[in-house]
């Protein structure tokens, strides 16, 4: 058994598997870490504690903490040049974030096509995975309620809108929500050119954003939910959990 965690900037979500399978899955925010003491000891077995941390040192930190001697130590993944067969075209391998390099490794194993890997969060990442494996590079971008949140905090008159999206936005809310949701859409349809002619080209959906933005694309796609958790598999396991 391996409880797989996938350490955000604003929560952590956590997966256990066990012979390929999915044993239980969940999401903690930051100040609910010491949750994850009795998560370990409601689950007897766990050999491996395995993730990803793109939330700085003082969250592996508090994670390590917080499991004690419920888990062994986690082990966390780092973005290489090579992993899994996904090859990483970044200048600098290491700095790729290792959730999206997890998301990756997810991705190639789910689909043997290019795909653009898309992982709606805290910040939006849309990553090229060309036929061969190769990671070819992708963008960073805020996630929707950060994009909202700024409006809100460095203008005058923009509220922190909750509105409906609509084409043609006709009040204040509307417009802020359907401007935002746009942006990221049309960052993954912009992108998406990159792949469009590929065979079986597609975008692979994550995250909380996902489900948003899939109501929007005019690309093929698909959702995955927890697809950096899948990816954590893969690289601890060797096979895609099911
Ligand atoms: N109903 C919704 N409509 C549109 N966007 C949404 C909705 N719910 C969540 N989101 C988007 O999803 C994001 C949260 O996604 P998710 O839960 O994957 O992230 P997180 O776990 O909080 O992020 P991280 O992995 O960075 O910690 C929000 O920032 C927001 O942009
Ligand atoms: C972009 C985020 C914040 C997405 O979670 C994360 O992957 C990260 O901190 N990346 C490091 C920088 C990079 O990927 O180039
Ligand atoms: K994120």
């Amino acid at each position: 058994m391996i409880l797989l965690i996938d350490a955000g900037n604003t929560r952590i979500k956590w997966g256990i598997v066990r012979d390929g399978q999915w044993l239980a899955e969940g999401a903690l925010r930051h100040d609910q870490l010491d949750q994850l003491h009795a998560l370990a000891a409601a689950h007897v077995g766990i050999r491996r504690v395995f993730g990803s941390n793109v939330a700085g040192l003082r969250t592996a930190a508090g994670i390590a903490e917080a499991l004690g001697d419920s888990a062994p130590a986690p082990q966390w993944l780092h973005s290489s040049a090579e992993c899994c067969g996904v090859r990483n075209a970044y200048d600098t391998p290491a700095q790729l974030g290792s959730d999206r390099w997890a998301a990756l490794i997810g991705a190639r194993a789910l689909q043997p096509a290019a795909c653009l890997v898309v992982n709606a969060g805290t910040a939006t990442t849309v990553d090229v995975l060309d036929a061969a494996g190769t990671f070819q590079g992708g963008i960073i971008l805020p996630g929707e309620h950060l994009m909202r949140r700024s409006l809100a905090r460095d203008t005058a008159q923009l509220p922190l809108a909750d509105g409906h999206y609509a084409a043609a936005p006709r009040n204040t809310a509307d417009a802020i929500t359907s401007g935002c949701r746009n942006a990221q859409a049309g960052a993954v349809e912009r992108m998406f050119r990159q792949i469009a002619r590929e065979p079986l080209s597609r975008c692979l959906l994550s995250g909380g954003g996902a489900d948003a933005l899939a109501e929007l694309l005019d690309v093929p796609f698909s959702r995955v939910d927890n697809l950096v958790l899948k990816g954590l598999a893969v690289v601890a396991t060797g096979t895609a959990a099911t």
